[in-house]
């Protein structure tokens, strides 16, 4: 198998017409740790460039102009003689991904990113590659070793030496192999072994390329070949198939929080579970990531697949035990039919994860079967991507500001400047629709960018305008936390804007703490060395740890808006607030209630001793010339001397 050293050395190419997705790649592959990665704009110079360095991998862009990646795959068959071609295809149009792996290319990668498992393929892809260059060395050697046994020539001594007289007729060899200045080397060879020794290798090969390296189950590539077969055997015989989209709930958080070596075994366990619920005629592969589809190809009606799911999702449901931890973790499935849902590979996978979309929304550990309106949100979402492209440049978002209050003094401390995309079509759109579309295609951040900018300069300009100092919280995604120069960035911009940093808090999920890597701990600690602040949001709502919140710089905990909107009619919720509050005075944190909507609400939060609140009981989030306006107006009270420490 190829070090992973060989994998990280490896050659690879990114072709695509546009520089910022090869800005974006070129900088997640260094990051990742590959230390030969090339890339052009111009698809003409493709083969060109592979005929001089053969490249391990080539990444290609399937639209670009004047010569489209079709047919850069036709150019490059002519200089891979062998038929393999290196190519991972990357689209955004599902439609050309069957298209692209039949014009050879060994699999694609959809856009919008989803980074984890864009790296992952490639990964995978360079292990095989590296193992098919590897295989098809040893053959040659083998070859060509058998070939000079035959003939007994090119400069090797071979001495045909029989083991008994018997055997003599038989094809065994003992090679005395002798090289200029190497030492004399003896060798038994019988060649009919070494016959099989390449056939070994040819079927290894084939299998490596058609399954899963992780879990062994069949690749999409091998299911793809798979369901196109069921697909001509259910027309003949006009029966029905199913094909089922799963894509574990949650799966993320624990990658995220865990590490990959944690999240790995979890697949492979929940790979074994899906064998055991499952007919052997069934065909699971797995898709990368999170995401598995299985092939029934023998079931006389729809209610066969719902049966089927149901095995699966009880199934899945006993815990995972993965060293010391044990998981819960419940699957999203999407169902559609042949020939009712689609009549080809690519409409019926299509179908199988709009209706996936539709379980997970619906609270998840569930199925779906496909309906035509779920079509809809698909093509919305995809428009939503491409448009989020072009909002950044277009000056299309704003900030909007939500005010921070003390509640003891009723004064205003602090703002949280929250994002919003006025959508020329749309109108304006919450974080919720673009945010999360935003963190799978990288477009986070440049985006995190601008906020920071944003939110810094406001900042500066409010004081400027004479209104006493704030602090103003911004959001942060875990993407962004991970990003190569987030400190320098931070660090560069508070200078730009004159921001000083003990005014700017960074707002982030328990996810970002969780990692628990070395770099979380200096990121965190160079950001407290500046002097910025740093909140844990949405608290109460991952895992909590009190391990994290001894080791990590922490100002501030914002409990989530859900414990406070159900404290009035849940004692259970009034106790996690309670909690929660206790804990934040303890470890002398300040505590943030989030979502205060009423007097009731406020009432109790004063009652536990909360030291801040927000929410639309205050102010909901307003344009800055509207936040400006209620300071100014003395709507929302301003304290001359900001005092934020814990009551
Ligand atoms: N029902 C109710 N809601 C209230 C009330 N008061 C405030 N909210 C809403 O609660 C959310 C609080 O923000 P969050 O928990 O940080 O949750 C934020 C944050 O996680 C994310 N987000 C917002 N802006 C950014 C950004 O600039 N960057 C990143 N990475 N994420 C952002 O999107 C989430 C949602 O943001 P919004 O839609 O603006 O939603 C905001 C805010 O408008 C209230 O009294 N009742």
């Amino acid at each position: 198998m190829p070090s992973a050293s060989d994998i990280f050395n490896a050659s690879l190419l990114i072709v695509d017409d546009k520089e910022a997705n090869v800005l974006l790649l070129e900088r997640m592959l260094r990051g990742a740790g590959y230390a030969s990665v090339a890339s052009t704009t111009v698809s003409h110079a493709v083969c060109e460039l592979h005929r001089k360095n053969r490249y391990d991998l080539i990444l290609l862009d399937l639209q670009m102009p004047s010569m489209d990646g079709f047919q850069v795959m036709e150019c490059l068959k002519a200089i891979e003689l062998d038929g393999y071609l290196p190519v991972l295809v990357i689209t955004a149009q599902p439609e050309h991904q069957l298209r692209a792996l039949q014009a050879g290319a060994k699999d694609f990668i959809s856009k919008p990113f989803d980074l984890p498992e864009v790296l992952m393929r490639i990964h995978n892809m360079l292990e095989v590659r590296l193992l098919h260059r590897e295989s098809k060395h040893h053959c040659r050697r083998l070859e060509e070793t058998v070939q000079e046994l035959r003939t007994a020539e090119s400069g090797l001594r071979t001495t045909k030496a029989a083991l008994s007289k018997e055997k003599a007729a038989l094809d065994e060899h003992v090679l005395q192999l002798q090289r200029a200045n190497e030492h004399l080397v003896v060798a038994t060879i019988k060649a009919h072994e070494l016959a099989d020794q390449i056939q070994v290798a040819r079927d290894q090969i084939d299998y490596t390329a058609q399954h899963d390296a992780l879990t062994g189950l069949p690749n999409r590539l091998l299911l793809q070949d798979r369901l196109g077969q069921a697909i001509e055997v259910a027309r003949r015989q006009e029966r029905p198939l199913a094909v089922m989209f799963l894509d574990l709930d949650r799966f993320k958080y624990v990658n995220d929080s865990l590490g990959h070596a944690v999240g790995d075994q979890l697949l492979q366990s929940v790979a074994q579970r899906l064998k055991s619920g499952l007919r052997h005629s069934d065909t699971i592969s797995r898709q990368g990531g999170d995401e598995f589809i299985v092939l029934l190809p023998n079931i006389e009606h729809a209610e066969d697949a719902a049966l089927s799911a149901g095995k699966i999702l009880a199934a899945l449901t006993p815990p995972h035990r993965i060293g010391e931890h044990e998981f819960h973790i419940s699957v999203s499935i999407g169902i559609s039919i042949y020939p009712d849902d689609g009549q080809d590979t690519e409409i019926l996978l299509k179908s199988a994860d709009a209706a996936m979309y539709y379980a997970k929304e619906n609270g998840r550990n569930a199925y779906k079967f496909f309906e035509p309106e779920m079509n809809a949100r698909v093509v919305r979402r995809q428009s939503i991507e491409t448009e989020l492209r072009r909002a950044l440049e277009r000056q299309e978002f704003v900030l909007h500001y939500q005010p921070v209050i003390h509640l003891l003094s009723g004064k205003t401390v602090g703002v949280e400047a929250l994002i919003r995309w006025q959508h020329p079509e749309h109108g304006i759109l919450l974080p919720d629709e673009f945010v999360p579309i935003a963190e799978e295609c990288g477009l986070i951040l440049p985006m995190g960018r601008w906020v920071l900018r944003e939110a810094c300069s406001q900042a500066q300009t409010w004081i400027q305008a004479g209104i006493p100092p704030l602090t103003v919280a911004i959001n942060t995604s875990a993407f962004e936390f991970r990003g190569k120069n987030f400190v320098e960035n931070i660090r560069a911009t508070l200078a730009e804007t004159g921001l000083a940093p003990h005014l700017l808090e960074l707002e982030m999920t328990e996810t970002v703490l969780m990692s628990d890597s070395a770099s979380t701990n200096s990121v965190l600690n160079a950001l407290v060395d500046m002097g910025i602040k740093l909140a844990i949001d949405d608290f109460g709502t991952g895992y909590s740890s009190l391990t994290y919140l001894r080791q990590y710089p922490v100002d501030a905990l914002k409990i989530d808006q859900s414990f406070v909107r159900q404290m009035t009619s849940s004692t259970d919720s009034t106790s996690i607030v309670d909690a929660v509050i206790n804990l934040g005075i303890n470890l002398k944190k300040r505590t943030v209630a989030e979502g205060i909507e009423t007097a009731e609400q406020h009432a109790l939060l004063l009652a536990l001793h909360c030291d801040e609140g927000q929410g639309y009981y205050f102010s909901p989030p307003v344009p800055a010339g509207e936040f400006a306006a209620l300071l100014q107006s003395g709507i929302l009270p301003l304290s001359e001397h900001q005092h934020r420490s814990t009551i």
